[in-house]
């Protein structure tokens, strides 16, 4: 039996042909599966094409197949499927080869190889000179400079295809590149840009053997750590790329293994090009799947545009298909595919782990929401029955009403209450009278509660007073910590007896009560998405509710993106990480680069945790490319609304869809009243908070910042970035005169508009009216309010 692999260029042409092709073209498929072409079927030499592998094949008189057949071995690619002359045009210029380096396949466009430009060198200067161009771009060439320390031997070690050296050499500016990585195979598009942000030569190398290791089905676990495939060669000249802007130590690279400064890990070129066989089963082989089934073929041709469902980058791969001896982190700035990782982790888990249920959650409802939807329309029915898809919150109440109806309470209506709010004042302040307290220590005592006691999930002063206070800024006594408890005893005594919980009491009552009562709820495994706003007692929760053991615990997360609570030790939370069950996704997928940049901006030089006791200092990149984000600044906010109107009416003139485009606020009040007045001038437009997010009804979605958390938008516009509303006056006054809390207020808040911007994929407006907020300055450009 042949072979059959498609590559993804074919899902996209077969999407587009009739149904009676597309039946042809099932039928094709299992004819060259059995060797039965031939006849009127039979496979055709193009002769014109750039690659003497690529033969066509009858469809019927008027559609054509493009079939890849290499020399000497029974595989057949299918490349693309098109109308006689179109799939003719489409081949003519295609290569088709086996990388000797990386020995992955790799497609791509003859004529993108070719140097840009016309006329000499010379006489391209002297254009240059005439039109003053010169010394522009003496400044341009000086920001790839870099290029030139790699020598073309290090450049083919990182995939890039030898046809491809000529152009990269004429690199002079971030602009050349940008266009030589849409044209570039995915994995060497991605080195390139690896280096162009300042990752040390050593580091995007080891990133690429980890991307292209035989087959997909790695055992990852804390026993391989740090082992690099490949065999070690001396490289003298490896100190020299250490450039200045922060490098990055190769043992932070993906993977994690370390380098030696004059070591480089290196897989030896074939002196011949590597079987295509070989090429196809390689993880850096991306964009091909040999089909295996009938049942995997039919999924396949029937979700063509859902590429990313079959088409995972390397590093994804080896995440959700691998056996792990304990819990699992991921980790990855918006839009790296820590959401597509989980899911198709829970449904490979579903697929291969023997007995009990798996829970698939994170952190709230909306958001298990769109899990679900998403899961619905990936998974077999037998896989989603092996799925619990719940929000932690709403799993922390079904266990919390099981333990109070054990204790006999009342379980109809136990009221959520946040214990630093207005309501709960007045027991703070009857809790204080009685244990002899002034009222100005209110606040302390309420920190105390949060940071410390609720934080460690404490129950008894012995519990309390083992618990260090590492971090927080006031220094207290035995005595004072003694009566501190006496308060917060009192105060649940109150509280409790009126029915009135926190959400951290809700986890905290239903984990302990899970763990005197071992095996009532277990679940085999658990998938966890946006872990960074998980409370340390949800963490308590899940572990009581997954049993340790292999495969237990996979958990995705970016602390850039916190914007409830605060920083989560997941080892203090009997959650056990190490090694290379630590990883970190580094390809944005979602967004631009222009948008990626801007967004990070906002949260320059605050540190980033790993959501345990390290720091995330990973980079990421995107290969996708489009205009600079716009800031706009205006008088008032009837000026702004007209603004993002206009543009809204342009985008949708230009083909974008109204459920493609959100508009973003601070505040519920700020996205009500942006919503009526765009509604007013005739957008047609929906508030976010009371429709499914993800329902294509070509209405404008107008949200808060918060709700917009894990979903994403081919447009975005963040408005009202403005003082007074990011940060809210109200929260900047409630903790005027404590540094920490304002420095924590800020921190959330910049996270916040990371957040909302990083949804945004291809185009992202930020706007203000008023005074802009110092989050994301303006400048004189940006400033319409004169
Ligand atoms: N391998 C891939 N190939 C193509 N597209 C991908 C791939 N992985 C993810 N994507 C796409 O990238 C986008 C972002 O993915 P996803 O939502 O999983 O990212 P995320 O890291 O969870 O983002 P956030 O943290 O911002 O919620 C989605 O549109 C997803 O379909």
């Amino acid at each position: 039996m042949a072979t059959v692999a498609i590559h993804d260029t074919f899902l996209e042409s077969y999407a587009r042909l009739p149904h009676a092709e597309q039946k042809r073209v099932k039928r094709l498929i299992d004819d060259l599966r059995t060797d039965r072409v031939g006849g009127s079927r039979h496979l055709e030499r193009y002769l014109e094409a750039a690659d003497d592998k690529v033969y066509s094949i009858r469809l019927s008189d008027a559609y054509r197949a493009i079939v890849v057949r290499p020399p000497g071995e029974n595989v057949y690619l299918l490349a693309w499927v098109d109308h006689h002359d179109e799939a003719y045009r489409w081949a003519r210029r295609r290569r088709f080869e086996v990388n000797p380096y990386t020995r992955t396949l790799q497609v791509w466009d003859v004529e993108e190889t070719e140097v840009p430009g016309t006329g000499t060198e010379a006489e391209a200067h002297l254009r240059a000179q005439v039109n003053g161009e010169i010394g522009e771009r003496a400044e341009a060439e000086s920001k790839v400079a870099w290029l030139e320390l790699l020598t073309d031997e290090m450049l083919l070690r990182l995939g890039i295809p030898a046809d491809f050296l000529p152009r990269l050499r004429r690199i002079h500016s971030d602009s050349d590149l940008e266009q030589l990585l849409d044209v570039l195979p995915q994995e060497a598009g991605e080195a390139l840009q690896f280096l162009a942000i300042g990752e040390p030569y050593e580091s995007v190398l080891q990133w690429v053997l980890e991307s292209t290791r035989v087959g997909a089905e790695t055992v990852a676990d804390e026993t391989t750590e740090g082992e690099p495939s490949g065999a070690y060669i001396p490289v003298p000249a490896a100190e020299k790329l250490e450039r200045g802007a922060s490098p990055q130590s190769a043992s932070n690279a993906e993977g994690g293994g370390a380098v030696t400064a004059h070591l480089l890990p290196v897989r030896e070129a074939d002196p011949a090009p590597g079987s295509f066989l070989d090429a196809l089963t390689r993880q850096g082989s991306r964009r091909v799947v040999v089909v295996t089934s009938d049942e995997q073929l039919q999924a396949m041709l029937e979700q063509p545009l859902a590429k990313w469902r079959i088409f995972l980058h390397p590093s994804q791969r080896s995440l959700v298909e691998a056996h792990f001896r304990g819990p699992v982190r991921v980790l990855g700035g918006a839009g790296t595919g820590k959401t597509v990782v989980a899911l198709h982790r829970a449904r490979w888990l579903a697929q291969h782990l023997e007995g009990g249920r798996i829970l698939v959650t994170t952190f709230n409802r909306n958001l298990a929401e769109t899990l679900r939807q998403q899961l619905e329309s990936m998974c077999t029915p037998e896989e989603l029955e092996r799925l619990e898809v719940c929000g932690i919150d709403q799993l922390a109440y079904r266990v919390f009403q099981l333990a109070l109806r054990e204790n006999g309470r009342s379980v109809s209506h136990p009221e959520l209450f946040d214990p630093a709010d207005r309501r709960a004042q007045s027991y703070w302040d009857a809790a204080l009278r009685e244990e002899g307290w002034d009222l100005s220590q209110r606040r302390l005592v309420i920190d105390e509660y949060i940071h410390v006691i609720q934080f460690h999930g404490i129950d008894t002063w012995d519990e309390y007073v083992a618990t260090p206070r590492t971090g927080r800024g006031i220094r207290l006594s035995r005595p004072q910590r003694a009566a501190i408890w006496r308060v917060v005893e009192r105060f649940r005594t109150l509280t409790q007896a009126e029915g009135l919980y926190t959400y951290t009491d809700i986890l905290h009552i239903a984990r302990q009560w899970l763990e005197s009562h071992p095996g009532i709820v277990v679940f085999r495994a658990a998938v966890v998405d946006e872990a960074q706003d998980f409370h340390p007692e949800a963490f308590r929760l899940l572990r009581a509710l997954v049993p340790p053991g292999d495969n237990d615990l996979f958990i995705t997360g970016d602390a850039h993106q916190r914007i409830y609570g605060s920083r989560v030790v997941l080892s203090r939370c009997g959650i056990h990480i190490r090694g290379r069950r630590s990883r970190r996704l580094r390809i944005n997928y979602r967004t631009t680069e222009q948008i990626r940049r801007d967004a990070l901006g906002v949260l320059s030089g605050l540190a980033i945790d790993d959501l345990d006791n390290g720091v995330d200092d990973g980079r990421d990149v995107s290969l996708l490319s489009g205009p600079k984000p716009e800031r706009v600044h205006f008088a008032t906010f009837e000026q702004e609304a007209v603004y993002v109107a206009d543009q809204i009416q342009s985008l949708l003139s230009s083909g974008i869809v109204g459920h493609e485009v959100a508009v973003l606020a601070r505040t519920h009040d700020l996205s009500r009243r942006m919503c009526e007045e765009l509604d007013r001038i005739g957008v047609p437009v929906e508030l976010l908070e009371t429709r499914d997010a993800l329902a294509a009804d070509g209405r404008v979605r107008c949200g808060t910042m918060h709700r917009s958390k894990g979903l994403e938008f081919r447009a975005v516009f963040v408005v009202g970035v403005s003082e007074g509303i990011m940060p809210p006056t109200s929260a900047v006054e409630e903790v005027a005169g404590e540094p920490d809390r304002l420095d924590q207020l800020w921190q959330l808040e910049r996270s916040l508009l990371y957040v909302a911007a990083t949804r945004a994929r291809d185009r992202l407006f930020v706007s203000s009216h008023g005074t802009p907020s110092p989050l994301w300055p303006t400048d004189s450009t940006t400033r319409c309010d004169r």
